[in-house]
């Protein structure tokens, strides 16, 4: 799906994380897992949490909590577990998905200052990207913790353009997610939706992103290699 829609006035891009770059569910369903056992509630599987994945780890923790019928007593010990144990988990079965990393550097090698927007809290971040070689490609990270609001707020997009110094048509944004989408539309950013990520279950095409795509490469079809000079 392709509107026609001219992406020569992009300055910058920005990614969103989990399921855009990270296949990252397996080491947050285990660290769920593991949060629960500790406190001796029923589990769930990888794939409910997978599909629980989008809102940051609060929400993720509360989407637990209503599946198990936990008491809402337990929920600031079970928020501290969790963040113990995917300290331990968080590269459990991570991987990136295909095409990551020579995208990001083509991107780069290009002239595109690229960003990365994620509803992940911050803490997480440094380790994760190192140790999947993608840190160095970003010159700015935001997540949970960094941002007044989580996407789908624009809020994270402003801080963007704030911090490159873009108008809101310069940024293209890339993600998994109907908050992804959203968060751009509402900062009336171009967008591309990503087939293969984690979005509920539900197919991205009806938050009707501006560009669908099934592979992380296809971006660079719509992106002019160099990056264009800006005419505002
Ligand atoms: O951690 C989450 O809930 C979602 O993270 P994302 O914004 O990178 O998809
Ligand atoms: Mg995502």
């Amino acid at each position: 799906m392709q509107k026609s829609h001219s992406l020569n006035q992009i300055q910058a891009i920005a990614f969103d994380l989990d399921g855009t770059l990270v296949d990252s569910a397996p080491g947050l369903a285990l660290a769920v897992q593991l949060m629960l056992k500790e406190l001796n509630l029923p589990t769930v599987t990888d794939e409910q949490v997978k599909n629980w994945v989008g809102n940051g780890v609060d929400v993720l923790v509360q989407r637990v909590f209503k599946q198990v019928n936990a008491p809402d007593e337990l929920f600031t010990k079970a928020r501290a577990l969790f963040d113990k144990y995917y300290d331990q988990t968080i590269d459990e079965g991570t991987k990136l998905f295909p095409h990551v990393t020579e995208t990001l550097r083509t991107l780069q090698e290009n002239g595109y200052p690229l960003a990365l927007v994620t509803n992940k809290p911050a803490q997480f971040l440094p380790s994760l990207l190192e140790s999947l070689g993608i840190k160095s490609y970003f010159s700015l990270c935001l997540g949970g913790g960094d941002v007044i609001k989580l996407k789908p707020h624009p809020a994270p997009l402003y801080q963007v353009m704030a911090t490159f110094g873009l108008y809101h048509d310069q940024l293209l944004f890339v993600g998994d997610s109907r908050n992804d989408i959203s968060a751009a539309k509402n900062a009336h950013c171009p967008t591309v939706g990503l087939s293969y990520g984690y979005n509920y279950g539900e197919s991205i095409a009806s938050s009707e992103p501006d560009f669908l795509f099934d592979r992380f490469d296809e971006i660079l079809s719509i992106l002019p290699l160099p990056r264009a000079e800006p005419t505002k």
